[in-house]
């Protein structure tokens, strides 16, 4: 299948055709008619074409959590948000912490079809902090893991992530620190602040995040490691990264598209869909992690999907589950909360949703720029539209979005993965060229 891309922005402001053919960009700019006879033609003026988005933080919760989300329905969210890959997370049930794991996930992703799906490993046997997993084995695997992390839990022995960062480093892999003091945050609900007294909520407060990344930064730098740390959500934490980077230190950081948008006011409603680690934080926060990621201090946003079933939403607020899916509304946070403000541009999108993500995760072969020749993974984005998060905008099995009847700007119309289309026109593909190995999938994992 051949497409034409016509009248396409691309991130530089420019406007280009773009043509796809064969599971490749063909050819980028004026494109003579006759090069683009018989293509499917897509209109894209006023479009907005970026690199497929790549998200390094996503929980797929397969295997184990089946009801929360599977790889397949995860993708197909991904896809639905203009993402063509993702790395998923390893707190499964069993949790990634062998090649056997790891590479059930990858063949899980190969087979749905939407988005490449790359596998993250556990640091730690059974993420219980006490002895490092099989690090080269993952990575030796078919999966070829080079991000690796116990999120959910903070690796917090000081010398097993010393031995981990070394373990990783031999190989050009990252560890993904979920940077949390257990002590400082035993029974935390929310971030502690005049307001968790107010609601009597116990507090979390934000030196367990900054206490953790600043041992950290110095471990990375004591055995020359790369460090990634997770989910920054304070003022606090964007200062210790700047000082690091400005040290010379080899550490990457992201930020959740909710940390750039929502504060701890929302808390005031005890509703469980604002319940989330780390926490929704102050007003200071949420600026600092703007400027963090205008700067460069903060080298991407990923989503940190992380489905939860009803009934673990819909319950009192402490009894309640941490997280929220993020993966239909990354887009248009990222628009709301940077574009429109005038902090960040197009060709940033593309830096912290794509090229960053994918360099960090070491994601060979992913297209980050329309060359001729690179795979054909891109997404089309209308800027001067709205998305209105309705429960038949969510593709995933769970619906724990903080953006449920809320309206953002922007709205991603096309999503294609390596050639084809798995997003047209706003609308969910039924992805042909894999239905037979979906089908495949559904009868030998249901
Ligand atoms: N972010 C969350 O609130 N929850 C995540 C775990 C995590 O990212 O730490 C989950 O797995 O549900
Ligand atoms: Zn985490
Ligand atoms: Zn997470």
């Amino acid at each position: 299948m051949r497409y034409l891309i016509s009248g396409a922005t691309l991130p530089d402001g420019s406007g280009a055709d773009i043509l796809v053919a064969a599971g490749t960009i063909a050819a980028v700019g004026r494109i003579p008619d006759a090069d683009a006879a018989g293509a499917t033609v897509v209109d894209a003026s006023g479009l907005v074409a970026l690199p497929g988005l790549v998200d390094l933080h996503t929980h797929l919760r397969e295997p184990g959590y089946e009801q929360s989300e599977t790889v397949l329905t995860g993708t197909r969210a991904a896809a639905a948000g203009g993402f063509t890959a993702v790395f998923a997370m390893a707190n499964t049930l069993p949790v990634a912490d062998t090649a056997g794991v790891v590479e059930q996930v990858k063949s899980l992703g190969d087979a749905a079809g939407y988005a490449t799906v790359r596998p993250i490993g556990a640091v730690t046997v059974g993420l219980a902090g006490q002895t490092l997993s099989e690090i080269g084995a993952m990575a030796r695997s078919r999966a070829a893991v080079r991000v690796f992390s116990d999120d959910g839990k903070c690796v917090h022995d000081s010398l097993l992530m010393r031995r981990a960062l070394e373990y990783v480093s031999t190989f050009d892999g990252v560890v993904a620190q979920h940077a949390q003091d257990p002590r400082l945050t035993e029974g935390a609900q929310m971030n502690e602040s005049a307001l968790s007294s107010e609601l009597g909520l116990k507090g979390w407060p934000a030196v367990a995040e900054e206490s953790i990344i600043a041992r950290d930064v110095l471990l990375a730098e004591h055995v020359g490691a790369r460090l990634h740390v997770c989910h920054l959500s304070t003022a606090g934490s964007v200062d210790v990264v700047r000082w690091a980077k400005a040290r010379g230190i080899a550490v990457t950081a992201e930020a959740t598209p909710h940390h750039l948008l929502l504060t701890e006011e929302l808390v005031r409603s005890y509703d469980a869909r604002y319940k989330v680690n780390p926490p929704l934080r102050r007003d200071e926060d949420v600026r600092a992690l703007r400027e963090g990621v205008a700067d460069g201090t903060i080298d991407i946003v990923a989503t940190d999907h992380a489905p939860h079933p009803q009934e673990s939403k819909e319950c009192e607020w402490d009894a309640a589950s941490f997280g929220m899916v993020g993966l239909e509304s990354a887009l248009p946070v990222v628009q709301t909360a940077l574009v429109d403000t005038g902090l960040i541009g197009w060709a940033d999108v593309a830096r912290i949703l794509s090229t960053e993500p994918a360099r960090i995760g070491r994601l060979a072969g992913h297209s980050h720029a329309f060359e001729p020749g690179s795979a054909a993974n891109l997404t089309l984005v209308d800027p001067a539209a709205s998305s209105t998060f309705e429960l038949d905008r969510l593709h995933g099995r769970s619906t724990n979005s903080p953006y449920l009847g809320a309206t953002l700007s922007g709205s991603v119309r096309w999503t294609f993965h390596r050639g084809y289309p798995t997003l047209r026109d706003g609308v969910l593909a039924d992805v042909t060229e894999t239905a037979e190995a979906a089908t495949a999938y559904t009868e030998a994992f249901s």
